[in-house]
């Protein structure tokens, strides 16, 4: 019976028609008895392989021989050790080195991590700005929904998509808690508490594979490599299995993946070099089935193409929630967790920072420290400068008393941390010149690191500097955050001028008298320059720093380290003259709101208090703002949340904007995700295309939330229409109205928008389609957009209309009517604005009319009374007369026939306002036409 079983369950193996879900009835189970049939099982599949290989029948054997009933065999014969796999993955993950261990008093991943902010999209296309000024520009206000997915569910699809995913990139800046995130995922799913219906995960850091460059692996080979206890349960059939590869630090990656090579491999057993062994698993050649997931920072996103990525998700880090919580993980003593948060709270550059995990965790190892030391009416760091600078005094202090053996109160910079200082923060900027976040033995030693010191240091410095060992001998370094690096960075540019002279920002480098005036104004002059001309902003947080640096206050934090520069304050304000004079020229809106921040780091804040005192004044309207302003302006709307007053000033302010600049300020407005802007008036400014164009960047950006956009009078040809098109297209969501009357659309102009309206999409509701013919006595309901200038009486919703002259005394008009309208008198307070009854015929007690329709005959209407008349067919006309008697406060309604009128109804009001005629139109192609003879 045995027999004939297996047998048969191998035939169907062997047959390639044999479905998948027919062989889940196979089940591992425990028990002993179950155990002892596995292994019969096993030992009978051997004999048969052998069989069929007597007979000659390779192909059968190998086939059965790999099919997943020997697998499955295996996976649960082999239980013990993949059990192990489980468990030493979970040590590997389940501490975390953060900052100076103290033992025994390890934090456990669990304790620690605290749920990070995931979303589903974006693409892989890649960001060149400045990491931290992208996190500085998030706020945690999404304007619009978006699809957030949990730590576990990675690689469950989002309803709508109908593929399974496969690939998934998963991108976030440095520090933001990539690696974090997948060591929890995958001591979840070791610990037995998510994703059970994964068989294996295996984790590998770039920076380890980095270590294999030069060697030949197979897939199998490489698992067994980093996973011996795999290697040796003998497990080499990964094939039906349901795997997930992990993939951590792309960025990192000094492979040279080259996805448009020819060569595919196919064969798990085949050895290649690691790059090439990766491209093919992420193409899908080798093991197709796999689940591949890579986490990145934005820059080296685009290293793999996007056609080989299912879903590109976003670590986005903290909500403010869990910033809070974290905290309160961290601190355990809860009077110093609410000291700690509320101080954050107010200052919300810091507060935004903390954003960022690594960001938090610097914070709360300063202010911890500093709440401990802090004597009465000592101020706790508001800049990043400030910051940075307390975070390595706490360090160096930590360092002096754990390791050598000093005390509290010894002297903080010995010669030696002196020196490794120095050495570090050379390293720092030598690296960061070439653009290099790691570094390699050779790097140290070129700045005169020893690595044996270094080894001893990054326990030391643990979270300043880490080393890191891949499986192999080579060790990798690195700075704990990469805004770290620039802080040491400009530490090293400023020590080095202040100790020799030299100014490391200039390209010749001759050795002048730094207590100098004149050469001491030219170093920061220089070092802001350097930093303009650096087209990513990669320099935009190292100039930060180093500006914050000149500061009296904080090079007096570090006494002893860095020499003071007599009469700083005299160079503060000289330098802080030549950031505002650098906004004034022609620079992007993210180098201008840089040198706002440099500002800050020099308690210059002028700039931003002009514009925040004229703001409260409401003056903004009247002032010609200068660019500096601008970018305040910008700085105040996004980051200090603009009160409501402050924003409904935008409007007149944006019609004094002239400038490109201000179209490219403009445009990072509407493209920041804290942008509010909902109404833009730039109308009658001498924008041309050229400067539309720029507007339209933000303007399709999916952050933009504009409602409202007027851009009547602005000189605006074919080729800014085609932008304005191709904006809405990108980014259909929000606009409602726009005005683009008296500008040049041409043909081609008008042909772009009417077809943008006709896309479901896009909610342009308010472009004109009344058309004015006959001098002005005819008005019909057209499907094209015709532009008329704007008008502030103009009905922003609904499509209707008031004739210019108000009437007085009394008033008689007869109107010829066809298709569907509304005829009537309204008063001028009537509502113009939105889709609201306050603003349409008939709904509001400021109008009184007639519906007119060629289906269902007339009826009165005001203020909602509907007036149903009875018209008998022999007295339908498609000629309607009114007549108003405005001392009396009536309104009468007349069907005009050939020999008569027929009254139809009058309506009883009190006039006390002006009064006008007017029409609403209820379906294309409907007319009204006043009467020659119409009084
Ligand atoms: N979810 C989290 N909960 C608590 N702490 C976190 C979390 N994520 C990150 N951290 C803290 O931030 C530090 C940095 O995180 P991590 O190394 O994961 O960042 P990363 O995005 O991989 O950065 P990089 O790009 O520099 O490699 C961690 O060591 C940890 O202290």
């Amino acid at each position: 019976m045995f027999v004939k079983d297996e047998l048969k369950k191998m035939q169907n193996d062997l047959n390639p028609d044999y479905s998948e879900c027919q062989r889940d009835e196979e089940e591992v189970l425990d028990s002993e008895e179950e155990k002892q049939r596995r292994s019969s099982r096993e030992a009978f599949l051997k004999l048969a392989v052998n069989f069929l290989r007597i007979m000659k029948q390779e192909e059968l054997a190998d086939c059965l021989q790999s099919s997943e009933r020997i697998s499955l065999h295996k996976f649960s014969l082999y239980r013990n050790e993949i059990n192990t796999f489980k468990c030493n993955l979970k040590k590997k993950f389940q501490c975390v080195s953060e900052g100076i261990a103290k033992p025994g008093n390890q934090t456990t991943l669990n304790e620690i991590y605290t749920e990070l902010y995931i979303t589903e999209g974006g693409t892989g296309v890649v960001n060149t700005e400045h990491e931290v000024r992208q996190i500085e520009t998030f706020s945690w206000k999404p304007n619009r929904p978006e699809t957030t997915i949990r730590c576990e569910d990675i690689f469950k699809a989002s309803t709508g998509r109908d593929k399974p995913i496969r690939t998934v990139l998963t991108k976030g800046v440095a520090g933001i808690g990539k690696t974090f995130l997948t060591q929890k995922f995958t001591s979840d799913w070791a610990e037995d508490k998510t994703n059970q219906d994964i068989q294996f995960m295996f984790p590998f850091p770039f920076r380890e594979l980095n270590s294999l460059r030069d060697r030949k692996f197979s897939l199998v080979g490489l698992i067994h490599h980093f996973f011996t206890e795999i290697k040796e349960a003998g497990i080499c059939h990964f094939k039906k299995f349901k795997v997930i590869f992990i993939f951590d630090g792309l960025d990192e990656c000094r492979l040279p993946l080259n996805f448009h090579i020819t060569e595919i491999l196919t064969d798990v057993t085949e050895s290649t070099s690691v790059d090439v062994l990766l491209t093919n698993l992420i193409k899908g050649n080798l093991l197709p089935s796999a689940h591949i997931w890579i986490t990145t920072r934005p820059a080296a996103a685009n290293q793999i193409p996007a056609e080989y990525i299912d879903m590109v998700t976003e670590i986005r880090g903290f909500t403010d929630p869990k910033k809070e919580e974290y905290f309160r993980k961290r601190l355990r003593d809860k009077e110093e967790a609410n000291t700690i948060i509320s101080h954050i709270k107010k200052l919300r550059s810091l507060h935004i920072m903390c954003h960022i995990p690594i960001f938090c965790l610097i914070t709360a190892t300063v202010l911890e420290s500093l709440l401990k030391t802090k004597q009465a009416g000592e101020k706790l760091p508001k800049t990043l400068t400030e910051m940075y600078i307390h975070f390595l005094v706490v360090q160096t202090k930590l360092k002096n008393i754990k390791y050598d053996g000093g005390a509290e109160t010894d002297p903080l910079w010995s010669p030696e941390s002196r020196k490794m200082i120095e050495a570090l923060g050379k390293l720092a900027f030598q690296e960061l010149q070439k653009g290099n976040l790691i570094f390699y033995e050779s790097d140290l030693t070129e700045c005169g690191i020893n690595v044996r010191e270094a080894s001893v240091y990054s326990g030391v410095f643990t979270q300043i500097f880490k080393e890191e060992r891949g499986v192999y001998q080579e060790k990798v370094f690195c700075f704990v955050h990469l805004s770290i690096q620039e802080f040491l960075a400009a530490l090293h540019v400023h020590l080095t001028f202040t100790n020799s002279g030299i100014n490391l920002m200039e390209e010749e480098q001759t050795a002048s008298v730094q207590t100098d005036k004149f050469s001491v104004r030219q170093f920061y002059q220089s070092a802001v320059d350097k930093a303009l001309q650096h087209p990513n902003g990669h320099l935009e947080l190292f100039l930060r720093f180093l500006l914050g640096l000149s500061l009296q206050t904080n090079q007096n934090l570090l006494q002893g380290l860095l020499k003071q520069i007599g009469n700083s304050s005299q160079i503060n304000q000289e330098t802080a003259q030549y950031v505002k004079k650098k906004m004034n020229g022609a620079l992007s809106p993210e180098k201008s709101i840089n040198l706002l921040h440099c500002l800050n780091e020099l308690n210059d804040d002028s700039i931003v208090k002009e514009v925040q005192h004229q703001l409260s004044l409401g003056q903004l309207s009247k002032v010609d703002l200068s660019p500096a302003q601008w970018s305040a302006l910008v700085f105040i709307l996004l980051k200090y949340s603009a009160s409501e007053a402050a924003l409904l000033q935008l409007p007149p302010v944006v019609k004094a904007c002239k400038k490109v600049q201000s179209c490219q300020t403009l445009s990072s407005i509407l493209s920041s995700q804290s942008s509010r802007l909902r109404e833009l008036d730039m109308s009658n400014n001498y924008l041309q295309d050229s400067r539309v164009k720029l507007l339209c960047v933000g303007l399709g950006n999916p952050h933009c939330v504009l409602e409202t956009l007027r851009l009547s009078g602005c000189q605006i040809t074919g080729t800014g229409f085609t932008s304005l098109a191709t904006a809405l297209r990108s980014n259909p969501s929000f606009l409602k109205e726009m005005d683009l009357s008296y500008n040049h659309p041409g043909d081609s102009g008008m042909k772009l928008l009417s077809a943008q309206q006709q896309d479901p999409h896009v909610k342009l509701d308010i472009l004109w389609n009344l058309k004015l013919s006959d001098n002005n006595k005819k008005v019909t309901q057209v499907k094209e957009d015709q532009l008329y200038p704007d008008h502030d009486l103009r009905f922003h919703h609904w499509p209707q209309l008031l004739c210019t002259n108000s009437l007085t005394g009394r008033c008689y008009w007869e109107v010829e009517w066809s298709g569907e309208v509304q005829i009537g008198v309204a008063c001028v307070g009537i509502g113009r604005k939105g889709d609201g009854d306050d603003s349409r015929f008939g709904r509001t007690d400021q109008s009184w009319s007639f519906y007119c329709s060629d289906d269902d005959g007339y009826f009165g209407n005001s203020n909602y009374a509907s007036i149903v008349i009875a018209v008998p067919s022999s007295i339908v006309s498609h000629k309607l007369a009114v007549y108003v008697d405005y001392p009396a406060g009536t309104v009468s309604f007349y069907s005009v026939l050939p020999d008569r009128l027929i009254h139809l109804h009058t309506f009883n009001t009190k006039f006390t306002e002006a009064l006008y005629a007017g029409f609403k139109f209820s379906t294309p192609g409907s007319t009204v036409s006043l009467c020659d003879d119409s009084e």
